[in-house]
């Protein structure tokens, strides 16, 4: 008998409007467990919508978004038990400015999970020191650097043991010398198990981690391949042309 594998995500023609825009259209996509894919495409193409559908930070329209097994939105599903499963890191960080670095790291360990706090700082610490700063903890969001934040908001992602870490371009916020310290950080990562969604720009980093590389153009999937056929071959006009832009 063969076994039945469960994909991390899997987007069944995923539609989603705003008023009367239509930002997504038919998306379909499957990411197995482990798998690295990074999106990219041109400014309002639809990638951030699309990772947000996927925690719910938006809510779809249309089509199907299964999170290991299990549908978002069908009945019984609950939005705290699908935020446990999917970790997030965005663009501006998004950290708890009143609370330390720890306690950002904590926080839904003690409160979501109900861990005692001293278990929760051990795991916080572990993390910590897995994005290279452990010295950090008892600081305030404040006092450090735009990467030494995002790295604090990887591994409060981390934290939680997400079965998927979302990527809403990590690293567009920061200026380019804190680029490479986050990338060190995913490019790490990403060589674990760790299965990851990034909307990213850094094609250097999708060269070296990506098992897929989609592109969106205009709230559709136009194109998914491995990088050496999307960088080298790519099949799509739309994707040839946005190549040419940034590359
Ligand atoms: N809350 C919203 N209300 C109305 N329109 C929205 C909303 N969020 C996004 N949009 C529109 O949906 C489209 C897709 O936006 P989205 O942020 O997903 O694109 P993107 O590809 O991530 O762009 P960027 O690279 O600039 O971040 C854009 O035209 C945007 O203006």
């Amino acid at each position: 008998m063969t076994e039945t594998v469960i994909p991390a995500v899997s987007l069944q023609g995923v539609t989603k409007k705003y008023g009367t825009f239509q930002a997504l259209t038919n998306v379909s996509l499957t990411v197995a467990k482990g798998e690295r894919v990074v999106i990219c495409g041109p400014s309002g193409s639809g990638k951030s919508t699309l990772i947000r559908c996927i925690n719910q930070l938006e809510r779809h329209d249309g089509g199907k978004i299964i999170v290991d097994g299990a549908e978002i939105g069908a009945r019984g599903t609950r939005l705290p038990d699908l935020r446990r499963e999917v970790g997030m890191v965005f663009q501006h960080f998004n950290l708890f400015p009143h609370l330390t670095v720890l306690r950002n790291c904590t926080l839904a360990l003690t409160r979501a999970r109900k861990m005692p706090r001293a278990k929760a700082e051990e795991i916080a610490h572990h993390y910590l020191a897995r994005v290279r700063i452990p010295e950090q903890a008892d600081k305030f969001p404040s006092q450090l650097s735009g990467g030494q934040q995002q790295r604090v908001a990887i591994a409060r992602a981390l934290c939680m043991n997400p079965q998927v870490i979302l990527f809403d371009e990590p690293t567009s916020a920061l200026d380019p010398e804190m680029i490479k310290e986050v990338l060190d950080v995913m490019i790490d990562l990403a060589q674990g198990q760790m299965t990851m969604i990034c909307v990213t720009h850094e094609m250097g980093f999708a060269r070296k981690v990506a098992d897929r590389v989609v592109f969106m153009d205009r709230g559709e999937i136009v194109e998914a391949a491995p990088p050496e056929d999307f960088f080298n071959t790519p099949q799509n006009e739309r994707t040839r042309l946005f190549l040419g832009q940034i590359l």
